[in-house]
């Protein structure tokens, strides 16, 4: 029989939180719950580590014990207790009490989620174009490289070594064409990598948006993994997101996975500020012709079917690739070229929509 979600819910509310003495479930203290096969994952989330460590061991053990469950892979998390430092840093919120609802990162004014329905669409050169593109606008830009399955910004925004930690808290972004920057694939070596896949990748991502010292930005955007998982519960569970720009292209399929995001956005009461299609023609790198190869302006009806706004189309182009592979994407290396004011045109739509 294979393991469902209700039994290992239920198996949970027999385990009781140390902190609230509820149950895990009531005490709503287990994030990013995730059935695999027979493998649970999951982050216990409290507010006192030595209770919340002890509320973690009690889940494991219980579920250890559940039929058909092989692993259990459980963190704990909770905020760093305050220290009396040097002096606080500004525009922290690191050892606050933990907050109900979603939460505003001070400094910051607002929080823009870049997604996609499936993979390889292109959201993250998208993401990284209308980063500089806004920061080209004048606006204070950072950029959150959540896409914790194949972190690229680094590449596209041509960064790279490991942030600094002055106090092992406080985490200083890099920057790089007028963008603050974090990646999550900054601060795991290569061979690291699996031991931040599964349910720490939330905890991370808190970690990120809370201790990266962001300062003032007019807007973060967060590069997001595709599709509907734990990573983009959490961003809009927990932070006040200001709004979603789904990046999609023309073939039926990315469209109908771009639904799902929509839909998931929807049900989160995300604003989705708009569509926008990559690859949405093909220029030829020989002779500059543009051709339709994938069935152009599929984006634009499926925006106009939900009466969303439809935020402009970016071309199938080597150089944006190669651009993006170089770390100066073509906003930055070609500033005038049509490719890059493509982009430049929909920042400008972004920050009238109040985006940007
Ligand atoms: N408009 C474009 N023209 C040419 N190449 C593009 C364009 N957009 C993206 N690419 C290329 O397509 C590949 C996938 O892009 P990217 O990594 O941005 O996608 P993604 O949707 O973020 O994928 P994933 O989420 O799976 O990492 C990259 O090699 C990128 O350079």
């Amino acid at each position: 029989m294979s393991l469902t979600r209700d039994a290992v819910v239920a198996a949970l509310r027999e385990v009781t939180d140390p902190e609230s003495g509820a149950d895990l479930i009531s005490a709503d203290i287990i994030r990013a719950l995730n059935i695999d096969g027979g493998t649970v994952r999951f982050v216990v989330e409290g507010r006192d580590g030595a209770m919340t460590e002890s509320a973690r061991k009690a889940a494991v053990e219980r579920l250890e014990a559940l039929a058909g469950v092989e692993k259990v892979l459980a963190v704990a998390t909770a905020p760093a207790a305050p220290k009396a430092a040097k002096g606080p840093p500004p525009e922290l919120n690191i050892g606050r009490p933990k907050q109900q609802g979603p939460q505003k990162i001070p400094g910051v004014e607002r929080i823009i989620a870049i997604a996609s329905g499936k993979g390889g669409v292109g959201k993250s050169t998208v993401a990284g174009n209308l980063a500089v593109a806004l920061a080209a606008e004048g606006r204070r830009v950072g950029m959150l490289d959540a896409d914790v399955y194949g972190p690229s910004q680094p590449r596209i925004l041509g960064v790279s070594g490991r942030p600094a930690s002055p106090d092992g808290k406080i985490i200083m972004p890099l920057r790089n064409h007028g963008v603050t920057m974090m990646s999550i694939g900054l601060m795991t070596a290569e061979d690291e990598a699996v031991v931040w896949r599964g349910p720490m990748l939330m905890g991370a991502l808190q970690q990120m948006m809370n201790q990266v010292r962001w300062g003032r930005l007019d807007v973060l955007i967060v590069d997001l993994p595709p599709g509907t998982g734990d990573v983009q519960m959490t961003l809009t569970q927990k932070f006040e997101v200001t709004g979603a720009v789904i990046v999609s292209t023309p073939q039926d399929l990315a469209l109908l996975d771009a639904r799902k995001a929509l839909d998931m956005f929807a049900k989160m009461n995300t604003r989705i500020f708009g569509m926008i299609e990559n690859m949405s023609t093909h220029i030829c790198s020989n002779c500059g012709f543009e051709e339709h190869i994938f069935g152009h302006g599929g984006a634009q009806a499926d925006a106009e079917r939900l009466g969303l706004p439809f935020l402009g189309e970016i071309p199938l182009d080597i150089e944006i690739r190669k651009a993006a592979d170089g770390g100066a994407p073509i906003v930055v290396s070609a500033p005038e070229s049509r490719q890059a004011l493509a982009f430049r045109a929909i920042a400008r739509e972004l920050i009238e929509a109040g985006a940007g």
